[in-house]
């Protein structure tokens, strides 16, 4: 069963992660560039969008943690994305795939498959992803955009499946790939495979604003930036996902729609502390 996530452990890990002000490599999509760059500024790292094929693998074995976001692939990116996974193993530098749509379209499955041999650290997606990537049989073949049966490949971007119906699959993806596995949604749910650790903060005003998945996917980056055991990578992607649930509900209360959401959840990353967190006073 499941355990809500002690508030003193994402207190802990913000603590650490403000500390270290992680350099974090991110080779997301196109559509979500900017409030990636702005929600780790805003949370205390420092982002960076290295793209051309002549230049990832050497800034990604320079940084402390890489991003890999499927969202707008093409065949260039996706050499790109290559070269830097190659650098980041090959300099023990932690990457997270966020697996935007697979499991709705073939190419990126097959992508996001083959990097799974190349042991992500960290893997967060939504549960049609999720239930996609950990899925034995190849849900890819004959993917072609349509919805798929039980929300194995989502409607596009967005999920068909609620959070609950993937936990048993994001442990399976977390034991075969190595990841600590969060699959998002109302409760967000994080495991190594053995422990599963609930954040149920956030809002569903979220879910109107493009990219606050991604951009919890490039914190979640952030985040694994010098945690080097399983279980401080297990506190630290749970305490990503706490911190933009706990700052999206605050958010929201303050807020009267998608765009004002954006600017309060943004103010609510940079105000958070750790003490306030600890406490849940924010
Ligand atoms: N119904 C919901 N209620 C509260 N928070 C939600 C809801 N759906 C998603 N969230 C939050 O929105 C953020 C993005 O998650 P999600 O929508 O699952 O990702 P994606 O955009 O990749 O599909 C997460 O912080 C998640 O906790
Ligand atoms: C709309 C869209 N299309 C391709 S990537 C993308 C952004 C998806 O962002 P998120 O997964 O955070 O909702
Ligand atoms: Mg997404």
């Amino acid at each position: 069963m499941p355990e809500i996530l002690p508030l003193s452990i994402a207190a802990d890990e913000l603590a650490r992660f403000r500390a270290s002000a992680p350099l974090v490599h991110l080779l997301t999509n196109e559509v979500v560039q900017e409030i990636s760059a702005n929600v780790l500024l805003a949370a205390g790292a420092s982002p960076a969008m290295i793209v051309a094929e002549e230049e990832v693998a050497a800034f990604a074995a320079h940084a402390g943690a890489l991003l890999i976001n499927v969202g707008t692939l093409y065949p260039a990116r996706l050499s790109a994305m290559r070269l830097a996974v190659a650098a980041a193993v090959q300099a023990d530098v932690p990457w997270t795939l966020d697996p935007v749509a697979v499991g709705a379209l073939a190419y990126r499955t097959q992508f996001c498959r083959e990097l799974l041999a190349s042991r992500p650290a960290a893997i967060r997606g939504n549960a049609s992803e999720i239930l996609a990537l950990a899925c034995e049989i190849d849900s890819a073949d004959g993917a072609d955009g349509a919805d798929g049966a039980d929300g194995v490949g989502g409607r596009g971007v967005d999920t068909l499946a609620r959070s609950e119906a993937a936990i048993d699959a994001a442990r399976q993806l977390a034991r075969t790939s190595g990841a600590i596995v969060a699959v998002t949604g109302q409760t967000d749910y994080i495991t190594d495979g053995e422990t599963v650790w609930a954040t149920p903060w956030g809002h569903p005003l979220m879910t109107r604003v493009v990219g606050t998945g991604c951009a919890l996917s490039a914190l979640v980056a952030a985040l694994t930036a010098g945690a080097h055991s399983r279980t401080s990578r297990l506190n630290a992607v749970a305490a990503a996902c706490a911190i933009a649930g706990l700052c999206g509900e605050w958010a929201a209360a303050e807020s009267d729609g998608p765009g004002s959401l954006k600017g309060a959840f943004l103010d609510a990353l940079y105000r958070l502390d750790p003490e306030a967190l600890r406490g849940r006073a924010i």
